[in-house]
């Protein structure tokens, strides 16, 4: 069949139609440059039905000769399969027990199991694509992983779509055609082809010479077209080259890519995951790729693309989930976001922790334990003057330690002054001659205590319980969970942490101990981390132990080995190596230490000092410039990928400009792309969306439609008490309409209750609310819960309220008129914001 593009489509089987007549019509861009779909004057020509190997050939026989590599590439990957599956089974029956074969089983064991998963996860659509070239060398086949003829001096079968070899096949024009001559898509289903899809480049076109058309436009819009399934797909055939470029840009350094709705910011952002992964491999496995995006929903919604894209191993996060021990999604009111997600919190925190250091105004007396005996000082006191509290509380401030580290040194300075303090009641002083300074200089006539009575005093006081507890009242060991919790508690803590903030903003902050975190407490508890600092000596000393531990067995190990050895040689007169001149105790212990063999995310994923070798940040535009500061800090390096659009910003705190935004981090050196063609979108309800964004911000530009369906969106008044009958039966019609599709409905807040209630009615398994099952027909959200996802159908319900309820104008309603791939219903009481009247 020929596919309105004019390039040659050719359908094999059950898979007739299924090429780019799937509803594309002509675009309304096409004066812009983009490739329309007009018939025949695109880049892409007519191969005139050439056979795969340029000869003669009708379609059958391009179908057969298809059909023949991709059956010699499911043969060598199962083969592949059956290798690694071998290996698998073969390490699970060993049985060795030493630590090291232990250590080796379990490496080769998560290696096959590795290896087994990804061959099984690139089993759909295994081979996509086909490039012949001018020159006289053979066909490239492009696909999801490389395959290579072992039997035939590793000839490639199929080239992975992230070597720089398959590139041409995502950019070449017929303008640029890179060598190559025809780019083929292969559309499978299992292991079949369905359908070949030619577009031939070396045409001589000159009208289209000097702009970038589509890649693979049949193909692409076929894709388009299809009905969703609540979970992302992949977009490997038909990456375009504007995504391409960013995809496979450098490593180093931060990229911002802006672009509008279904530009394919999530697509392209997941896809260069996979690309960093490939290329960078060594360091990446090690160091570990961060994702963040706005929702769990949204996490689950993307969750099958990497592996698709044989990559796994990438640690997904929401911000409420970025702090390791806690999970939320709880949201603040959008006053209170406001306030947690400014860096003036960061002074606020600064303060919060200082004012645990406290003082106290009056002396403070101390008995002492019971059950110290060395000095006969039970039943004792002693007195922590407020002056020697400062000075202590002086000198471990100016190590510029985390709290919990500096209150090591805020009790060795108590202690030692209060060694001289007993040490003046219980005998002399032997230092007499020495300036000790504060109030702790002991006096005269006493008995004399030398120097190791005085450390031994000191001994016991560090561990005395009593002062101990003494101590924790003037400087407390604290979590970040216990500073905030109390910071929040206390109109007085909170005065003293934030006496710049007005009275009725700081009342925002107010919460009652148990109350749940939300997200934006968790900036707040990664910066109140490493403002205290964790108190790691127990750790570091079981450690220690453990490590003695292991080299006296060593050293005993060595000892019997030297032995055995000197019996065996005793009467040879040769000149024997013992094995202690090749191995150290220390050597020997190192190798007793079990390797650690997790990967890098599950590593990441329980340490919040984790700092990873990419972060790629979705939806980026939600961010708080306290969670930024979160995030920077697990990415010093500042190699990271931030998608997003300034438009759909919905949170007070979030960006207005990207520039800003990373100005504190990146001074000048961003790099900056932008992606301008909506691909969800269809163009009749982009335009209704362009009249919003000028609302939004003018100087936005809206972003293109790829194509349009000839459905207008339409606006249905009712009156406000029928709207969620009418949603309910508007739900049962485009049910039946979307068939296997997906249905979209996006309400105000205010409404969801009932509006999910009405639904339920005529569609029992609807999904709503913050952890929506997408893969159920119907589904009814808030914008900010639909964020970053797509229907086949959306109905906006009540605009005008979600409008209100906004945090950010029309930012909100934008998101949701976006999240259509094909049709649009807006059910309304009258009131019609801006832009959306007709
Ligand atoms: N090159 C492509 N080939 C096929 N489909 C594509 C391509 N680019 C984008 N898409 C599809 O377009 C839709 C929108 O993509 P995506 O969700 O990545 O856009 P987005 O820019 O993140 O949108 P938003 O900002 O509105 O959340 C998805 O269904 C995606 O698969």
């Amino acid at each position: 069949m020929t596919a309105p593009d004019g390039s040659a489509s050719t359908a094999a089987g059950r898979g007739a139609g299924t090429g780019a007549d799937g509803g594309a019509g002509t675009g309304p861009d096409r004066g812009a440059g983009l490739a329309g779909v007009d018939g025949g004057t695109g880049p892409a020509g007519v191969d005139g039905g050439a056979g795969p190997a340029g000869g003669d050939g009708g379609d059958a026989t391009v179908v057969a000769v298809e059909q023949d590599h991709l059956d010699r590439l499911y043969g060598r990957l199962d083969e592949l399969r059956g290798e690694a599956q071998g290996r698998l089974s073969g390490a699970l029956r060993q049985t060795g027990n030493t630590p090291s074969e232990r250590a080796e089983r379990e490496s080769v064991v998560r290696d096959a199991n590795d290896q087994v998963a990804m061959l099984g996860a690139v089993e759909q659509g295994l081979c996509f694509g086909r490039l012949d070239f001018t020159a006289d060398e053979p066909p490239r086949y492009v696909g999801r992983i490389g395959i290579f003829d072992e039997a035939n001096g590793y000839e490639p079968l199929l080239v992975d779509w992230r070597a720089p070899a398959a590139r041409p096949f995502y950019l070449a024009t017929a303008a640029a055609p890179e060598g190559v001559r025809r780019r083929r898509h292969l559309d499978t289903r299992g292991r079949r082809i369905v359908d070949v899809t030619d577009e031939v480049l070396d045409l001589d076109d000159a009208a289209h010479a000097g702009h970038e058309g589509l890649t693979g436009e049949a193909t692409l819009l076929a894709a388009l077209s299809r009905s969703r399934t609540g979970r992302m797909r992949d977009i490997v055939d038909t990456i375009q080259a504007e995504q391409d470029r960013v995809i496979r840009a450098p490593l180093a350094g931060m990229l911002v890519v802006q672009g509008g709705p279904g530009t394919g910011k999530t697509a392209v952002a997941l896809h260069r995951a996979a690309y960093l992964l490939y290329t960078y491999r060594e360091q990446l496995t090690r160091q570990g790729v961060l994702l963040v995006g706005p929702h769990r929903t949204f996490l689950r919604y993307i969750e099958h693309v990497l592996p698709a894209l044989a990559e796994t191993g990438v640690l997904a996060r929401t911000v409420g989930e970025l702090y390791p021990g806690i999970a939320t999604a709880v949201e603040e009111t959008p006053e209170a976001g406001l306030v947690k997600g400014a860096t003036s919190m960061v002074e606020v925190l600064r303060t919060a922790v200082a004012d645990r250091q406290r003082v106290p105004d009056e002396p403070v007396e101390v008995r002492i334990d019971d059950s110290h005996q060395g000095f006969g000082f039970q039943h004792d006191t002693v007195v922590l003057e407020p002056e020697t509290v400062a000075a202590a509380r002086e000198r471990a401030r100016r190590t510029t330690r985390p709290h919990n580290l500096a209150r090591e040194v805020f009790v060795a300075e108590i202690v030692d002054a209060l060694g001289w303090q007993v040490a003046e009641r219980l005998g002399d002083d032997p230092y007499a001659d020495q300036a000790l300074g504060g109030n702790d200089a002991p006096g005269e006539g006493a008995l004399l205590l030398n120097e190791s009575d005085v450390a031994e005093i000191r001994r016991e006081l560090a561990t005395d319980s009593r002062l101990a507890a003494a101590l924790d009242e003037l400087w407390p060991t604290l979590t970040p969970q216990q500073l905030l919790t109390d910071l929040y508690a206390s109109d007085d803590r909170l005065a003293a942490a934030a006496p710049a903030l007005p009275e009725e903003r700081r009342a925002l902050l107010r919460r009652d101990p148990g109350a749940p975190w939300t997200v934006a407490d968790v900036p707040l508890l990664d910066e109140a981390a490493e403002l205290l600092g964790v108190d790691d000596r127990a750790r570091r000393e079981r450690e220690e132990r453990a490590r003695r531990r292991r080299i006296e067995y060593a050293e005993g190990v060595l000892e019997v080995a030297a032995g055995s050895m000197s019996q065996e040689f005793e009467d040879e007169e040769t000149e024997v190596l013992e094995v202690t001149d090749a191995l150290t105790a220390e050597q020997l212990a190192e190798r007793q230490v079990e390797a650690d063999r997790r990967t890098a995310a599950e590593r990441a994923a329980v340490d919040r000092q984790w700092t990873f070798g990419h972060v790629i940040v979705d939806e980026a535009q939600e961010l708080s410039p306290m969670a930024w500061r979160a995030l920077m800090r697990r990415c010093p390096t500042r190699s990271l990928t931030v998608v997003g659009d300034v438009a759909q910003t919905a949170d007070e705190s979030g960006t207005r400009t990207w520039a800003d935004t990373f100005a504190p981090y990146v001074d000048g050196r961003l790099r900056t792309a932008e992606l301008a063609t909506s691909y969800r979108t269809p163009a009749e309800i982009l335009a209704v969306a362009a009249r919003l964004l000028a609302h939004i911000d003018p100087t936005l530009t809206p972003p293109r439609a790829v194509r349009d369906t000839g459905d207008e969106p339409w606006f249905r008044c009712v009156p406000g008490d029928l709207i969620a009958t009418e949603v309910a039966d508007t739900v049962r019609t485009e049910v039946a309409a979307v068939g296997d599709g997906r249905v979209g409905v996006i309400v105000p807040a205010g409404r969801a209750g009932a509006v999910a209630a009405a639904v339920r009615a005529v569609a029992p398994d609807a999904a709503s609310g913050d952890d929506a099952d997408l893969e159920r027909g119907v589904a009814v959200l808030t914008a900010r819960q639909a964020k970053g996802l797509e229907f086949d159908t959306v109905l906006v319900v009540a605009p005008d309220e979600i409008v209100a309820e906004s945090r950010r104008g029309y930012s909100d309603l934008y998101v949701a008129l976006t999240r259509t791939t094909n049709r649009l219903g807006v059910i309304h009481s009258g009131q019609l914001p801006p832009g959306l009247e007709s």
